[in-house]
């Protein structure tokens, strides 16, 4: 919203509505409410409150909200009230008697501590059919509030400014002890709408019904003064007084009655208002005319003017006027038309009117200092003057409010401002209400400091700047920014030097914020890892190194896949074209080459990009687990040993060795050879090393290689070590990596593709496309080059290169079949169990075996012993064995019979159950059941 905006109605008028919204409002009118009760404190102190015409419900949400919680709302409109929790509301007219008994018995015999009235009669129909007027309303809810509220009790109305505003007041004043007007800021200036807030209700044990009487109250038409100098008598209600002779000057004059303030209109036209008493009695047209005679003889000839459209000259006398020098054509087509006229055409005519009435001699011309003394007549001030005045104490008191209130505000914006410094609180977070409410429209506007800055030529702190702006008017203070700006823009290096200071402080508390956030966040470093992985990722242009700078992340080039070269990208280009990275002449002359190449066959280059061949890493594999794997096992391990002890010792190869050294099977007892005589062994071996191959592709573990050969055995599994050497892995706090300064990137990330396949959507979705010949690899090289590859970083604020590196990025266009095949494997892998069931499963396997070796000797021994017979050596090789696998284990069903029928107290066997039983109570079993069930209960409650 512009300035201009701000300080107009319609801006006003926009503020609020869209703060209403904002805030769940039923109407704007809710924060007249808000304002008058900030004022006032009207609600806290309410249990009981009445609110007169109240649809749409806005001032019913604020007595809602703001009241003491179990307080009696209740709320009366012509219009159904959408419910509001904790308010009852009911359709009435408020000048009925039904209404007021409906209060009664919404009451309960309680008093209200405060009654609301906003209502406005509905001006849709016609004025002149509307029973009752804005003020006749007021009446009316006075009526009903000296009927329902307690004595000490508030009642706030809207009243319109009019001829009947003092009368009301003077009402008001009969029946409260203190009577405020005043007007919110959220009523706009435009509108005629005042609010009375009334106070202290004394309670009288008996009101004079000529109080509330709108008949009494207000004065008709015959009351009113034909003279704007005539003092306003309320009491008065007979006496017409008139100057005017001829009837037709009466109806003038009843019409300049009822606009009695067209005077102002006339000479100041800008104070022009809106006409809220409708059309006078019996005047019913919009067109009026007056002749010359009533002009030039009327005593009030400026009201005339405001209140007619046309002079005309219809008498034999007026005729004769027409030929007057003072009549110029300029006068006469002033007369025809008097609405289009400006200040200068009516002091012209009035000036034709003292040049007629001194020819006339109506008028006797004074000397000039008579004239003096006639202008400073003090004239009886009249009911505009009196509400002029009400409404200037007003506006200072606004003023002198706005101004507390802004100090107010700035101290609280020094506030938040120094907590936006100490923990980087959103500015968001900021409370929306209290910012309307001291009409301030962004609480943390950088650019005010930037000017501010500018315009001191210095460096200073926020604080200083909300400190100096306290006690500033806001018309100066912005018409002084305005100035400002120009001043500001004129010195562009100033404002660049300002600039920068603005932006290093920023960058100041960016660090400070990131420093809290580490101590703060247990995650941040993680995060911070895989953002320096990210930066490893990073397009570096086609070289071999890496390059810290960027911290972007190009997924598909990282699944070496796609080349897509990143933000920042050029900024290591930047850096020199010497740059042992490699620099712009190195990454053309690059891009040309596989130019070339595409152009002399495209598939040779996507099978380039897809297929490049992986170099056997024999230096140093980095595994992804705390295993410290020897070269070799040493001879004189334990494990080795006690395997040794048996005849048959089995052997493993030198991965399963390598995969039981895991710490997870500490413990668990010694190595021995596998059996891969047992089916089912076999069955759950091959399972599991399925899941293990897939839960860690960096160990291949053949179980069945292990239990059939061993190292001296089997020739294959002793090359295995010449190629294959696992070196203790350095412990590194960032997980997988992988040795930087070795590894071609290239290689490391097809490596990475094969082991884990495409990560990302966009490398599927750019591989689908390669292998689905939609692009050639040199058409994806070049998209690579792009406006987000051209991207500066020198000098760019950290933040800002932090914020740009989660969203300045190649946006690549996504297919379904991508994501769906990222989707899948996602699945397939969320199938697979997870790594400790299948170290568990393992670990039980391990034991069996362990078991069955040991079984195993000891048959060998039974076998040998020559004492025992064939037949018992069988017997008992078979106990053994079945020991070791379990088998005998298998305890035999034991069958359960319930003691009923036949069954009921016999001994022994039940008749017709073979083999193991157990008889049981049918009525015991049911208590043992529910035994059970109660100690299952109490055991998940604690
Ligand atoms: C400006 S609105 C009131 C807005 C309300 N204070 C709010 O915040 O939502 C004026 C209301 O006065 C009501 N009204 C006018 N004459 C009435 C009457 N005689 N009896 C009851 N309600 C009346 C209209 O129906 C209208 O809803």
């Amino acid at each position: 919203m512009g300035k201009h905006d701000k300080k107009s109605a319609k801006g006003r008028l926009d503020k609020f509505y869209k703060l209403a919204k904002d805030q769940g409002y039923r109407a704007r009118s809710a924060f007249k409410l808000i304002h008058l009760n900030r004022k006032y404190d009207l609600l806290s102190k309410s249990k009981c409150v009445i609110d007169l015409c109240a649809a749409p419900g806005g001032w019913l949400q604020v007595a809602e909200k703001y009241m003491p919680k179990g307080s009696l709302i209740i709320g009366v409109d012509l219009h159904p009230i959408k419910p509001i929790p904790h308010v009852t509301t009911f359709v009435a007219d408020i000048t009925t008697p039904e209404c007021r008994t409906q209060l009664k018995q919404n009451m309960h015999d309680w008093k209200a501590d405060l009654v609301l009235h906003d209502g406005a009669p509905n001006v849709g129909s016609a004025w002149v059919q509307d029973a009752f007027t804005q003020n006749e309303l007021v009446l009316q809810s006075l009526k009903l509030a000296t009927e329902f509220l307690i004595k000490g009790g508030s009642f706030v109305t809207k009243v319109f400014r009019s001829q009947d505003y003092n009368s009301l007041m003077w009402v008001f004043q009969q029946l409260f002890k203190t009577v405020e007007a005043t007007k919110p800021p959220s009523s706009r200036n435009v509108s005629a709408e005042i609010f009375v807030v009334c106070r202290e209700f004394l309670a009288p044990k008996h009101i004079d019904p000529k109080f509330l009487d709108p008949k009494h109250v207000f004065k008709d038409i015959s009351s009113l003064p034909t003279s704007i100098t005539e003092p306003i008598d309320p009491s008065s209600s007979t006496t017409p007084a008139t100057s005017a002779s001829t009837s037709a000057a009466a109806s003038a004059a009843a019409r300049l009655a009822s606009n009695n303030h067209s005077h102002a209109n006339v000479f100041m036209p800008e104070k022009k208002r809106r006409n809220r008493d409708g059309y006078a009695d019996g005047d019913y047209t919009l067109f009026h005319t007056a002749t010359a005679t009533e002009f030039v003889k009327i005593a009030d000839p400026v009201a005339l003017l405001g209140s007619t459209n046309k002079i005309e000259f219809l008498t034999d006398e007026e005729k004769l006027w027409l030929k007057s020098r003072h009549t110029t054509p300029d006068i006469l087509s002033n007369f025809s038309d008097l609405k289009v006229l400006g200040k200068g055409d009516f002091k012209a005519l009035m000036k034709w009117r003292l040049a007629l009435r001194l020819e006339l001699g109506l008028d006797v011309k004074a000397d000039p200092t008579q004239d003096v003394t006639e202008e400073i007549t003090v004239e009886p001030i009249d009911e505009e003057e009196q509400i002029s005045e009400e409404l200037k104490r007003l506006n200072e008191e606004k003023s002198t409010r706005q101004r507390r209130e802004r100090k107010k505000a700035n101290e609280k914006k020094a506030r938040e401002i120094l907590k936006l410094q100490l923990n980087m609180t959103a500015p968001e977070d900021l409370d929306n209400e209290d910012k309307a409410l001291s009409g301030e429209a962004e609480m943390f506007d950088l650019g005010e400091g930037e000017k501010e800055l500018s315009r001191h030529g210095r460096k200073r702190s926020l604080d200083e700047l909300v400190d100096e702006e306290d006690g500033l008017d806001e018309s100066e203070a912005e018409t002084e920014d305005e100035e400002e700006d120009d001043e500001v823009l004129s010195s562009d290096e100033e404002r660049e030097l300002r600039t920068q200071a603005l932006e290093g402080e920023l960058d100041h508390l960016y660090d400070e914020y990131r420093e809290r956030q580490s101590e703060r966040d247990a995650k941040y470093k993680v995060k911070q890892a895989r953002i320096k992985d990210k930066n490893f990722d990073a397009w570096h242009g086609i070289k071999q190194g890496s390059d810290d700078e960027d911290d972007g992340v190009d997924k598909g080039y990282r699944d070496g896949m796609v080349r897509v070269p990143r933000r920042g990208d050029d900024a290591s280009d930047d850096e020199g074209e010497d740059s042992e990275e490699g620099g712009w002449d190195v990454v053309a002359a690059q891009k040309a080459k596989l130019d070339q190449d595409a152009d002399s066959s495209d598939s040779e280059d996507e099978d380039e990009i897809e297929e490049r061949p992986i170099k056997k890493a024999k230096k140093a594999v980095h595994f992804d687990r705390p295993t410290v794997a020897p070269t070799r096992r040493p001879a004189s391990s334990g494990l080795v040993q006690s395997l040794q002890e048996g005849e048959k010792r089995a052997e493993m190869s030198r991965q399963a060795q390598l995969w039981f050294d895991q710490s997870v099977f500490k413990g668990v007892g010694d190595l021995a050879a596998l059996d891969g005589d047992d089916e089912e062994e076999e069955d759950e071996d091959e399972e599991m090393e399925d899941s293990e191959e897939e839960e860690d592709d960096d160990i291949e573990m053949d179980d069945a290689s292990a239990t059939s050969s061993t190292l001296d055995e089997d020739p294959e599994l002793a090359d295995d070590d010449d190629e294959f050497e696992i070196v203790p892995a350095e412990p590194d706090e960032h997980g997988p990596e992988w040795d930087v300064d070795d590894e071609n990137q290239d290689e490391v990330k097809q490596k990475i593709i094969k082991e884990k396949g495409l990560l990302t959507a966009e490398a599927v979705e750019l591989a689908t496309q390669l292998v689905n010949r939609k692009i050639t690899a040199s058409q994806l090289m070049d998209s690579g080059f792009n406006r987000l590859s051209g991207y500066h970083k020198d000098g760019l604020p950290t933040w800002f290169l932090d914020d740009e590196a989660k969203h300045y990025k190649a946006n690549i266009p996504i297919t379904k079949e991508a994501i769906n095949i990222l989707r899948e494997k996602q699945r397939a892998l969320d199938a697979r169990p997870i790594k400790k069931v299948a170290e568990a499963k393992a670990r039980k396997k391990f034991k069996a075996f362990q078991r069955q070796e040991k079984a195993k000797r000891k048959a060998d021994g039974v076998m040998e012993t020559e004492e025992l017979g064939d037949r018992e050596k069988a017997r008992q090789v078979s106990k053994m064995m079945g020991k070791a696998t379990g088998k005998s284990k298998e305890k035999k069903e034991k069958k359960v019979v319930v003691a009923r029928g036949a069954n009921k107290g016999i001994q022994g066997r039940p008749k017709g159950v073979k083999g193991r039983y157990k008889i049981v109570d049918a009525r015991m079993r049911k208590e043992v059941r529910a035994m059970k069930r109660v100690k299952k209960a109490g055991k998940k409650r604690s």
